[in-house]
C-alpha cells in the first residue's frame, strides 16, 4: 500500500469532532483536493493527517503501516506539509528557510553537504524563488513567502505532500505556475498530494480527486467530473444553483429583483458585458433569443429575470418570437449587443427592428434609468 489512506477517521479538538467517517485513498501520482466552505474542517483534516493534531478515532495509513508507527524523523522523510500559518524566523534568509527542509537528512545542526546545497538551489529555481533567495524571509511578500515554503517542502523530498491553501496569497501568474509545478512534481516524483483550495475553477483542473468537506464529513469524493456537475457545488456552499457555473468556473452575483425593464438581444458572448452592467445597476432585465448552447447562456440564466431560449442546435420558432416580442412590449428599453446577424439569426434581427418601431431601442452603454 502506498500513498496515503484515511480509514474511518474522526478529527477535531479536545475530543469534540469536527469531521467523522472520513475515508479516502490518494495513490502516488494523484492529487486529492479538499474543497468546502470556511470553517468546514479542511485545515483540521490536513493537520490531523500530518500528526499536528491528534486524531480522535480511525487510522491514517502510509507506505509502512499506520502513521502512528512512524518516528518523527521517519515521518519527515515521508511527508511534508505547507500551511498558511505565518512563521517569521529572525535573521534567516529565504535560502536558509528552504535549507531547513534538509533537516531530516542532515540532522538539526547538521552541515549541508554539496548535494543538499544543490537540492536547495534546485527547489528555489523550480519555485521561481531565486530572486528572493538571499533576502530575509521576514521581509519578503506573502506570495514570495508562500513560494519559499513550498520550495522548503520540496527540498524535504517527501513522498506525500500536504498543502493547506498553497495558492491563497499568489497572484494569477503564480497561482497557475505553482499548480503547474505541483502537477509536474506529482508526475515526475510520483508524489501523492492532499491539498485544500478555495479556487474551485483551479481545483477542477488540477485534481485527480476532489473531496467535498461540509463541516460534518466528506459529503462526496470523486473525480472532478463527478463533483463539478449538477447541484453538488451549490449545495456544498449553500448558494443558488445559478451562482456557480460548473462548466466555465464562473461565479455570478444575485440577479436584480423585480419585473424586467430592459430586453437584451445578445448571443455568442456579446451580451455578457450588458448583463453585468445591468446587474451592477440593479436593473432587472429579460434576454433572448439565445440558444441553450450559447456561451452566454449560463450568465443569462443566472442574471436575467426572464429568458427566451431555443434548445441547442434548434432554429428559432414563431412561439419564441412571440414570447420575445411580449417581453419587449413589457420592457421600457431594448439593447442589442449583436453587430451582425447570420442567416440563422434573422429572428433576432427582426426583434431589433420591432424594438426600434416601438421606440424602445437604446445603444449599449446608454443608461436612461440613471436620469
Ligand atoms: N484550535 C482550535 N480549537 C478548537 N476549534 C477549532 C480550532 N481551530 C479551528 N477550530 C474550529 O474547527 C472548525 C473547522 O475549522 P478549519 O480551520 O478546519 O476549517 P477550514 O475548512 O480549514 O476553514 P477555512 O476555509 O476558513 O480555512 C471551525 O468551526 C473552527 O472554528
Amino acid at each position: 500500500m502506498q500513498g496515503i489512506r484515511a480509514s474511518d477517521l474522526v478529527v477535531g479538538y479536545e475530543g469534540k469532532s469536527v469531521l467523522k467517517d472520513v475515508n479516502f485513498w490518494v495513490r502516488p501520482g494523484q492529487i486529492l483536493t479538499l474543497i468546502g466552505p470556511n470553517g468546514s474542517g479542511k485545515s483540521t483534516l490536513l493537520k490531523s493527517i500530518t500528526r499536528q493534531l491528534k486524531t480522535i478515532a480511525g487510522q491514517v495509513y502510509l507506505a509502512e503501516g499506520t502513521m502512528d508507527a512512524y518516528t518523527d524523523a521517519a515521518l519527515a522523510k515521508q511527508m511534508a506539509m505547507v500551511t498558511t500559518e505565518r512563521i517569521s524566523p529572525e535573521l534567516m534568509t529565504c535560502r536558509d528557510v528552504v535549507a531547513t527542509g534538509r533537516y531530516p537528512y542532515t540532522g538539526r545542526f547538521g552541515v549541508l553537504g554539496k548535494e543538499d546545497e544543490e537540492k536547495v538551489q534546485k527547489a528555489l529555481e523550480s519555485l521561481h524563488a531565486l530572486e528572493v533567495a538571499d533576502r530575509l524571509f521576514a521581509k519578503v511578500s506573502d506570495g514570495q513567502r508562500q513560494r519559499v515554503m513550498l520550495a522548503r517542502a520540496i527540498c524535504q523530498e517527501p513522498k506525500i505532500l500536504i498543502l493547506d491553501e498553497p495558492t491563497s496569497y499568489l497572484d494569477m501568474h503564480y497561482k497557475l505556475e505553482i499548480l503547474q509545478s505541483i502537477r509536474n512534481m506529482v508526475k515526475e516524483e510520483n508524489l501523492a498530494v492532499v491539498m485544500s483550495l478555495h479556487e474551485l475553477d483551479l481545483a477542477q483542473k488540477v485534481s485527480d480527486l476532489v473531496a467535498c468537506v461540509d463541516g460534518e464529513t466528506i459529503a462526496k469524493i470523486g473525480r472532478p467530473e463527478e463533483i463539478f456537475c449538477g447541484d453538488t457545488i451549490a449545495c456544498l456552499y449553500g448558494v443558488s444553483a445559478q451562482a456557480y457555473d460548473v462548466v466555465s468556473g464562473s461565479m455570478f452575483l444575485q440577479k436584480a429583483k423585480g419585473e424586467p425593464k430592459v430586453f437584451v438581444i445578445g448571443g455568442g458572448g456579446s451580451g455578457i458585458a450588458a448583463y453585468y452592467t445591468l446587474q451592477r445597476d440593479q436593473i432587472p432585465f429579460a434576454a433572448g433569443i439565445l440558444s441553450e448552447g450559447d456561451v452566454e447562456y449560463k450568465a443569462a440564466k443566472a442574471l436575467a429575470s426572464a429568458l427566451v431560449t431555443t434548445p441547442a442546435f434548434y432554429p428559432i420558432e414563431i412561439r419564441q418570437m412571440a414570447q420575445a416580442r411580449k417581453w419587449i412590449d413589457d420592457c421600457d428599453y431594448c439593447i442589442c449587443t449583436l453587430d451582425a446577424f447570420g442567416p440563422l439569426n434573422q429572428a433576432n434581427k427582426e426583434l431589433l427592428s420591432y424594438a426600434k418601431e416601438q421606440g424602445k431601442w437604446i445603444r449599449e452603454g446608454e443608461k436612461p434609468w440613471q436620469k
